[in-house]
């Protein structure tokens, strides 16, 4: 996994947008190289556009199709897959929504359209992968748009591959007729949920099933972003958290992974002095850049450093705060596609990193100051398992009491669920160190 691809590292907060990976980059190329040798291989992304409506201007339907190609054939992020077609395309506001909305909800929804349609796949077919974009698109509108049947099989047969608009409108009519008798029905809940089996494991193991089944439900709907007073759009639980740190003008804080800076400006804007660090000097420069345009640059300073080695005298802040890296399991409405691309051994992985980083940031605390940990997730590994650790090692750390509605209690600390109040999930830990 590339550093842009990390869980929980890439929230679409602030001003800046996230790059393609490297790797996903070089696996395009890579595509584009063994489909130019093999011509009875899958077809070449540069083909995508070939057949009979070559010459067309696109419609939504055909962008999200071309979109959802790109996704699964060059393993694109959503967004930027998505940006990239919409910014060619002469589609007016409306249909611009639409596109998204179909491709932000099949990407969600793919294990759930891919069980939709396979059962009328018939004969092992494998599919190539424009159309088996198309029948997902197809089966989604069906479905979970309820759009009426013809319509939504027609559009789809008119976006297919010419050589598979038979199979195309034989298989969507299925789904539909399906559908009309008996309604929505999966043969198992992570399928009806459209997560991978792991992440419903996981999160039925730790939340309960009756939180986690709420949860996931959440993740599948678009989150609407929020904009603070100045202009930096941010989650509000992330805004939640930035005001539990209760910075105060003059202090020193240091945000220990801060970026893209949304919790640092967050500070620095509450007139405290922000030491804000993050190991990757790209990102880095996302803090300085956000700091600039919020205007709150001279209060933000940032740096480059590792947070398990910080370059800080002991005691140095008033308060510290690790937001830390995560495996983002509670921000999985964000990314449409995050849900396909976290990898189970990141939640340990990154849970033994989050405790070296709050061992290290609670020697830079000052006597009497605070620690503030917080991550976007909701795996009990990443929250109370590094709590626990941290009670055993550092028991001069007093827990500060959870703060109320909507967050609720969890362990020693807080946490807020997707569903609560339709914002990101996050858990919370507070620290005073003794005076
Ligand atoms: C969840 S994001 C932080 C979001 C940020 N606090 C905000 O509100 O905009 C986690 C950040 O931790 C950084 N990070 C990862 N490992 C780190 C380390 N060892 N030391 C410092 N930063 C690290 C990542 O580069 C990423 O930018």
């Amino acid at each position: 996994m590339s550093p842009d691809d990390r869980p929980g590292d890439a929230a679409p907060d602030g001003f800046h947008a996230p790059r393609q990976s490297g790797a996903a980059r070089r696996r395009r190329k890579k595509q584009r190289a063994a489909a130019a040798a093999d011509p009875t291989g899958p077809r070449a992304p540069r083909n995508r556009s070939s057949g009979p409506h070559k010459e067309r201007v696109p419609d939504a339907r055909r962008v999200a199709r071309d979109a959802l190609v790109r996704i699964e054939e060059d393993g694109a992020y959503a967004n930027l897959a998505l940006g990239s077609i919409l910014e060619r395309s002469a589609l007016d506001a409306r249909d611009r929504g639409l596109a998204t909305e179909l491709v932000y909800g099949t990407t969600r929804m793919r294990r759930a359209c891919d069980w939709l349609v396979d059962r009328f796949v018939t004969g092992g077919r494998t599919l190539d992968v424009a159309t088996r974009a198309t029948l997902r698109l197809g089966a989604y509108q069906v479905v979970f748009l309820a759009q009426p049947p013809h319509a939504a099989v027609g559009t789809a047969v008119d976006v297919a591959p010419t050589r598979s608009r038979g199979l195309v409108n034989a298989v969507l009519r299925k789904v539909a007729a399906d559908h009309a008798e008996h309604g929505r029905r999966f043969p198992d809940r992570a399928t009806a949920l459209s997560y991978p089996d792991w992440v419903v494991a996981r999160l039925d193991a730790d939340l309960g099933e009756e939180r986690a089944t709420a949860a996931l439900e959440a993740m599948s709907t678009a989150s609407a972003p929020d904009v603070r007073d100045d202009g930096y759009t941010q989650d509000r639980a992330s805004q939640w958290v930035a005001a539990l740190v209760e910075a105060a003008p003059g202090e020193r804080v240091l945000d220990a992974c801060a970026a893209p800076g949304g919790k640092a400006t967050a500070l620095a804007g509450a007139g405290a002095y922000v030491a804000a660090a993050d190991v990757r000097p790209a990102r880095a420069r996302l803090v300085a850049d956000n700091a600039t345009r919020t205007e709150t640059a001279e209060r933000v300073g940032a740096v480059v450093a590792d947070g398990t080695r910080p370059p800080f005298p002991a005691a140095a802040f008033d308060r510290v705060l690790v937001d830390a890296p995560c495996s983002g399991l509670g921000v999985l409405h964000r990314r449409p596609d995050a849900r396909w691309r976290v990898e189970p051994d990141a939640v340990d992985r990154l849970a033994a990193l989050q405790l070296d980083l709050v061992l290290a940031a609670a020697d830079l605390v000052r006597p009497g100051g605070l620690l503030v940990v917080s991550v976007c997730t909701l795996t009990a590994a990443e929250t109370t398992g590094v709590d626990e650790e941290v009670a055993a090692r550092r028991p001069d750390l007093a827990p500060l009491p959870p703060p109320g509605d909507p967050w609720v209690p969890w362990g020693r600390g807080a946490l807020l669920l997707p569903q609560a109040a339709g914002t990101d999930g996050m858990a919370l830990h507070r620290y005073r160190l003794p005076a």
